[in-house]
């Protein structure tokens, strides 16, 4: 670290590539439209609101060792607080000019920062170079698993370079010293406001938290796409809604009801509980593809759609994707990998579904078990069982 004039330190695979995929996972199954324009994000409050609190477990470990090595970095040892955690994503257009992260009256609390790249440039993404305004390093070019921390006040003044193609992501926290603005006691207030079953089906927040409108002048208002039908089409998936002959449904609430998943004039005969099921399970898919192939579990049938089935796909895809081109324009390159969406199918999606139910079933029970703990200490922290 150099100490004094610009307190920060960079430190490389803080995360393993395992726990970059996860969260990975996470965002592209949860997030929503960010605080800025061409941003995405998925906040741990929000993962709580739409009834999966249980995937806050893989950020756990992560939050503690991150906030371990900032104390011990900054010397401020059992003296900070998490003020905030999420998971941030840029696509094309956005970008960052000097500021420090405490530049605003409701940002004071804010004392230290962590940003864990989660991909990387020139892989993932082109543009997104962040910059120091003074003192070493300059430049940072993104790298998977890797973390900066500083200080969040004017001696780490910093930028970020507009992302000019791809989705550029990263699990960023703040730190605080002050316990009004300890994140932990307000999630923990959260969770215990749901009521937790078995197993968790999300629940998608207002459709307008996923409409994404890349201009904001009043002309264009109407142009853009749903972010989590454009997120399922990037992988070559649509959607097919059982409640496309009442025309008493709004066609907007259509992604909130029960849908099924198509692929190339084919339809998976299982039902999904709304668009969030589906796209948690078609992301699961993605991340666990190679993994899944080799198993062996009974499927759903795949079937051939018949006339007004395609009528009903198209019509929900002219309604959340009016224009395709755009997504591709604004995820860049990720949005044309036509390989990737050439080797997920229906059958392997039909695979997916029953992994992700253990995967979820876990999760909810380490959270379960956990809780306790939690909510006596008031602290979120890694639990160890016998
Ligand atoms: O993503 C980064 O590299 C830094 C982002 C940043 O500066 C901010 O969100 O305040
Ligand atoms: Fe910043």
């Amino acid at each position: 670290m150099s100490e004094g004039e610009h307190p920060r330190l960079i430190l490389h695979n803080f995360l393993s590539p395992a726990e970059c995929k996860e969260l990975e996972f996470i965002h592209k199954s949860c997030s929503t439209i960010g605080y800025r324009p061409h941003v995405f994000s998925t906040t741990l409050s929000h993962l709580i609101a739409t009834n999966s609190p249980h995937l806050i477990i893989p950020f756990v470990s992560i939050r503690e060792r991150l906030k371990e090595k900032i104390e011990e970095t900054f010397g401020c040892e059992f003296e900070l607080f998490i003020e905030f955690t999420g998971l941030i994503s840029w696509c094309r257009g956005a970008s960052i000019g000097w500021h420090s992260d405490d530049n605003r009256p409701y940002l004071k609390q804010r004392d230290f920062a962590a940003v864990c790249y989660l991909n990387s440039y020139g892989k993932d993404f082109k543009g997104g170079l962040f910059h120091f305004q003074s003192g070493e390093p300059a430049t940072v070019a993104p790298s998977a698993g890797d973390v900066i921390f500083y200080t969040a006040d004017d001696r780490n003044i910093h930028s970020v370079d507009e992302v000019t193609d791809g989705e550029r992501l990263t699990l960023a926290l703040w730190f605080s010293r002050d316990s009004s603005h300890d994140e932990d006691s307000k999630l923990l207030s959260r969770i215990s406001q749901c009521t937790l079953h078995r197993f968790c089906l999300p629940l998608p927040a207002s459709t307008n938290m996923y409409w994404f409108c890349p201009h904001q002048d009043a002309s264009n208002q109407n142009i853009g796409f749903d972010i989590c039908f454009a997120r399922l089409h990037l992988l070559g998936f649509g959607l097919h809604s059982l409640q496309g002959e009442d025309h008493s449904t709004d066609a907007s609430e259509q992604l909130m009801g029960t849908l099924q998943i198509a692929k190339g004039g084919e339809l998976l005969s299982r039902k999904f509980a709304n668009v969030l099921h589906a796209l948690q399970v078609v992301q699961f898919y993605n991340w666990k593809a190679s993994e899944l192939k080799t198993s062996n579990v009974e499927n759903d049938t795949v079937e051939a759609m018949s006339q007004p089935q395609l009528e009903t796909v198209n019509a929900l895809k002219s309604v959340f994707l009016p224009d395709e081109k755009l997504v591709t324009t604004t995820f860049g390159y990720s949005g044309s990998n036509e390989d990737l969406k050439e080797s997920l199918d229906l059958t392997g999606v039909s695979l997916a579904v029953t992994f992700w139910e253990e995967y979820t079933s876990k999760l909810l029970k380490v959270l379960l078990l956990s809780l306790p703990q939690w909510k006596t200490f008031q602290t979120i922290h890694k639990v160890e069982f016998d």
